[in-house]
């Protein structure tokens, strides 16, 4: 007869341990008036999404953090460009913690900050938390992508945007996740290019849910969610092909409308619609703002892969250079200040 199968660890071992999202948030907690900002940050993403505030939502930033440091650098940048193009882009910085690889790979700040494998996780949550504290009392609202289901109540009460990725769209889990936050959500069409399982994401995340979750104090628990209004799909491409040509958009708001969804899409200027080259991002770019000037409402949102360098560099512990990307390529700071100061010129003329 087969041993019987044992759920248990074979070892347990304490330095394995993680804090539980309680003990996190004590240490790191979020101030009555930092929570008061992020309220602010998320009714002011909703306002765009339901049609009542014009500007154009910009997620835009590194497309992963690596080194805090940097991340704060930059975001120190953004928050001084942010006020100069308020009246027309709402400016969210992507703080990405946490990262989906095709196979394998570094897979973010929350897995191992020391990005030498040795996967100091505790270390990397207090980490990400103390990164997001930070950036959103620049007055910042701050975007991740939610990957592991089980960060999301380390990190849930400073996130204003949140992504679920093109690998995790088509994910019950993440679906789930997604209808029981107060954040705003874009729905990533697939790497293959279809759009059909965002749509069908925004119908699931619009509903309530009952799902497996943790506690503040990490025990188990069932989770009952309200079901999230404010997501939206996000085109980013696929295998290569574009998908943000206004044939794309017209075809992408037909289907939503069909579907009894909100007509409202982000493009994403980096990934297939940049042919996984940083410098096609201007292009995107452009040629979105060219279709919102032709009056497509429906496009209300851009998301921007940038870094304080242009570029990426592979990841060699100790030999790393400053402020450039170790996972996808990134326009460099200059470009992406030059960008966003014209995407602003161009819609204040419109
Ligand atoms: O944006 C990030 C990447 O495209 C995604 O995480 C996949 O990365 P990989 O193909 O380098 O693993
Ligand atoms: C991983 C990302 O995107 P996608 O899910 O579109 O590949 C990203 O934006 O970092």
């Amino acid at each position: 007869m087969n041993a019987p199968v044992s759920l248990a660890p074979a070892t347990y071992d304490a330095a394995s341990s993680l804090p539980t999202p309680g003990e996190l948030c004590r240490d790191l907690p979020l101030s009555p008036a930092l929570g008061e900002r992020v309220a602010a940050h998320r009714r002011a993403i909703r306002a765009i999404l339901d049609g009542q505030d014009h500007r154009l939502l910009v997620v835009v930033g590194p497309c992963s953090v690596d080194d805090p440091e940097a991340a704060l650098d930059y975001a120190r940048r953004l928050a001084e460009l942010a006020p100069k193009v308020a009246d027309r882009l709402l400016i969210v910085m992507r703080v990405y913690i946490e990262k989906p690889r095709t196979t394998v790979g570094w897979k973010g700040l929350a897995y191992d900050p020391d990005l030498d494998g040795s996967g100091d996780m505790s270390r990397g949550l207090h980490a990400s938390r103390s990164l997001m504290r930070e950036i959103a009392a620049l007055d910042l609202p701050v975007a991740t992508e939610l990957l592991q289901p089980m960060l999301a109540p380390y990190l849930d009460d400073l996130l204003s945007w949140v992504a679920i990725g093109a690998r995790t769209t088509e994910s019950q889990l993440h679906r789930e996740l997604a209808s029981g936050l107060e954040a705003a959500v874009g729905f990533k069409n697939a790497t293959s290019g279809e759009c059909q399982i965002a749509l069908e994401a925004m119908q699931s995340a619009a509903h309530s849910h009952r799902y497996f979750a943790m506690a503040e104090d990490g025990r188990p628990m069932a989770q009952e969610t309200p079901g999230n209004p404010h997501t939206h799909l996000v085109l980013r491409g696929g295998h290569d092909e574009p998908n943000y040509s206004a044939a794309h958009v017209l075809a992408a708001r037909r289907a939503l409308q069909e579907a009894g969804l909100a007509p409202r899409m982000m493009v994403d200027c980096s990934h297939a619609n940049a042919r996984k080259d940083h410098r096609r991002q201007s292009e995107v770019l452009l040629d979105v703002l060219g279709q919102r000037q032709a009056g497509d409402a429906s496009l209300v949102g851009l998301m921007i892969e940038s870094h304080l360098h242009e570029g990426k560099q592979p990841l060699v512990p100790g030999r790393l250079r400053y402020g450039v990307s170790v996972t996808d390529a990134c326009i460099g700071w200059e470009t992406t200040e030059n960008l966003l100061t014209t995407a602003a010129e161009r819609l204040r003329a419109t």
